[in-house]
């Protein structure tokens, strides 16, 4: 196989000439304009985490920052669900950890177990060095609690975890000290709230967690339910105490809140301190409105976690593709960053015999500045849904790709890492020596070391029952690989088998039927194969990000070899692999097992027929 790198002629960006660079780095977006000409650059450091690499004529390079893919199973974990067992006991009396921030707290010499002087102790502070520097610890996790905020926006969950999860030993000591004294004496900690909060509202639904809120009797949650939610934040009456009017104000905005928007978003429990300073009144005394501003920091703590408890407990999982691609939402839907390719095949195939297969399309919506698209949820209503993301066809990029990095080849370093990381074999000495790949080379040879090149499809990531994720499948590249990914993903549960089956067979019989499957070229889209607890089973289409249509003199087949100018896609080899692994898994689910342990499957991909036959592994070299 040729590797297009080769071909590219790189003339620039060898070893020697990448340390007299000068980097440019850009942002995601701007690489969105980079991809239609736009040439607006920022000169900066070389720091970014991801980046392409665009060496020009006069030895410069430009890097550019990408928005990192999902790649690990802990940054899947923040947002995916977590076992029934960690929401509904109490994680403290546990030796295991199953969060970071679970692990922060249950760390030998954590605050939870730590009174006052003993966090004290552990920052090695005295009691008059407390006193001065309180003030100033305040700030600085306040500081780092807004910047966490932040994050949790960016990143729909990642975001705060993760910068716990860096946390050392002093900085959590100094969040243990001030939630310490934020809380006082005789109070319930943060912690505690967040978890009686995760007991009592594990759902998305705001509905759902007022009405679970008002069965659970915990001393906030119920003053919040008798004073603030059913009369509304601001009845509370002149004889209640300070810390009900205060916290209950806050949290009864919450419960309404969340529950007038039903919404996970992290949005949805954002307090600002200015909002916070709303529940004092002008002429308070100094030292009063100091102590109120206090055990306001606590709320915007307990805030702060909640968020990340309402996160990690939605049921929704974005299990592959770019983070930070989604955004939460309500009403069953999910919104997908606005991308005008995507909108317009979403748009065709509410009108087409594929639409069953296809989620909901509802059109667009913005927040901030950024449009989204609104998309049915596949996940909602199911009970602890088990899914697998398998992209589809025998290539994963567009011809128009190929061409682009002819043209203008750009080096990139994340890419080299990632196939490094899999195959440090893999680069060339030459790729070695400029530390980075085309994204035409790196995707053809990731297409090559899993299935994608030979069955027509690769599994992208499974996640459990469990909430675990699993994206270690690379180099799934064998039929055999494929069944035991499929027997392990089912649980070997033949009715769940057949209900895929089933569905995978009626698709194909819909693709026949599709006039918008006949003039596209599907490159990149997955098969999201769904299931729960209660036997419900789906096969959904989904991601026509580069689902271009063709023009009217291609007519694709989609069942046979892609050689460049084709534009064949191999979307039915894929399909009819797959739908024969699935057979196959199901056969072994009822226990015949093939004596050889591998699976004889033979796609004619001349006429798209499939037929069991000798053992052996499907070739295509279409590359
Ligand atoms: N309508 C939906 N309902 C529920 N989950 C969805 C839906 N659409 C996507 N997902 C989840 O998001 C993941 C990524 O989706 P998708 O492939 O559309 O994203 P992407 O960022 O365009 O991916 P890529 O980077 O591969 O192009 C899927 O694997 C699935 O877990
Ligand atoms: O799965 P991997 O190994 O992480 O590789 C990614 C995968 O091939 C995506 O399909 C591709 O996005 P597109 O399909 O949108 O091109 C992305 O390119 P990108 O980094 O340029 O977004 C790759 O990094």
């Amino acid at each position: 196989m040729e590797h297009v790198a080769s071909r590219l002629s790189l003339k620039e960006g060898t070893g020697e000439g990448m340390r007299k660079i000068q980097i440019k780095e850009r942002n995601a977006e701007d690489i969105g304009e980079e991809k239609k000409g736009g040439d607006d650059t920022v000169f900066t450091s070389e720091n970014c985490r991801s980046n392409w690499r665009f060496p020009a004529s006069d030895g410069t390079v430009t890097v550019h920052k990408v928005k990192p893919k999902l790649c690990s199973a802990k940054a899947m974990c923040f947002s995916s669900q977590e076992p029934a067992h960690s929401l509904t006991e109490p994680e403290e009396t546990k030796n295991t950890p199953t969060t970071p921030w679970q692990a922060a707290e249950s760390e030998p010499g954590s605050c939870e177990h730590l009174d006052q002087n003993q966090a004290a102790h552990v920052t090695g502070e005295t009691a008059e060095d407390e006193k001065t520097n309180r003030k100033g610890e305040e700030d600085r996790v306040e500081e780092r609690l807004e910047v966490d905020d932040k994050l949790g926006e960016d990143n729909w969950g990642g975001g705060p975890r993760r910068k716990i999860l860096n946390m050392n030993d002093k900085a959590k000591a100094e969040l243990k000290v001030r939630r310490a004294r934020l809380g006082g004496e005789g109070e319930v900690t943060d912690w505690e709230r967040r978890k009686r909060w995760a007991r009592t509202g594990r759902g998305r639904d705001g509905a759902e967690l007022k009405e679970e809120s008002e069965t659970e009797i915990d001393p906030g949650l119920d003053g919040a339910r008798a004073s603030g939610v059913e009369r509304g934040p601001e009845c509370f009456s002149e004889g209640e105490t300070e810390k009900s009017s205060i916290s209950h104000t806050l949290l009864s905005r919450m419960l309404l809140h969340s529950s007038a928007s039903s919404s996970s978003s992290s949005s949805s429990f954002t307090y600002s301190s200015p909002e916070s300073d709303e529940v004092f009144s002008e002429n308070e005394a100094t030292t009063t409105r100091r102590q109120r501003m206090r055990k306001c920091r606590s709320w915007k703590t307990f805030t702060t976690m909640m968020q990340w408890s309402v996160r990690r407990h939605s049921s929704w999982v974005q299990l592959a593709g770019h983070q930070g691609n989604f955004q939460p939402s309500e009403g069953g839907e999910v919104l997908k960053r606005y991308n005008a390719v995507e909108s317009s095949c979403l748009q065709a195939l509410m009108n087409d015999s594929l639409r069953q297969f296809v989620p909901c399309y509802r059109g667009l919506t913005t927040r901030g500045s950024e449009s989204y698209i609104r998309l049915e949820d596949l996940l909602s209503g199911l009970s602890c849904p088990v899914i697998m993301d398998c992209k589809m066809g025998v290539r994963t990029y567009l011809e128009e790709e190929l061409v682009r990095a002819r043209s203008n080849p750009c080096l990139r370093t994340d890419m080299y890492q990632k196939m490094v990381k899999i195959d440090p074999a893999a680069p060339s000495a030459e790729e070695h020596a400029q530390g980075g790949v085309t994204k035409p080379r790196y995707m053809q040879w990731r297409d090559s070391v899993s299935s994608t090149s030979t069955l027509g499809f690769r599994i992208e990531g499974i996640t459990a029952e469990d909430g675990r994720v699993l994206r270690d499948f690379k180099k799934t590249r064998t039929s055999a690989q494929v069944t035991n990914a499929l027997l392990s993903f089912t649980k070997r549960q033949s009715h769940i088998l057949e209900a895929y089956l089933s569905r995978l067979q009626a698709l194909s019989g819909a693709l026949k039927e599709s006039e918008f499957f006949k003039t596209h070229e599907v490159i990149g889209s997955s098969l999201l194969f769904v299931h729960d607890r209660t036997n419900k089973a789906n096969v959904w289409m989904i991601d026509f990000g580069k689902t271009t249509p063709t023009p009217s003199s291609v007519h694709l087949k989609h069942n046979i070899p892609w050689v460049e100018g084709n534009r064949e896609d191999g979307y039915i080899i894929g399909l009819s692999t797959l739908t024969l692994l699935v057979k196959e898994a199901l056969r072994q689910a009822v226990g015949q097992h093939h004596d050889e342990g591998n699976i004889p499957v033979h796609v004619d991909h001349q006429t798209g027929t499939q037929h069991r036959s000798q053992p052996c592994e499907i070739t295509h070299n279409h590359i």
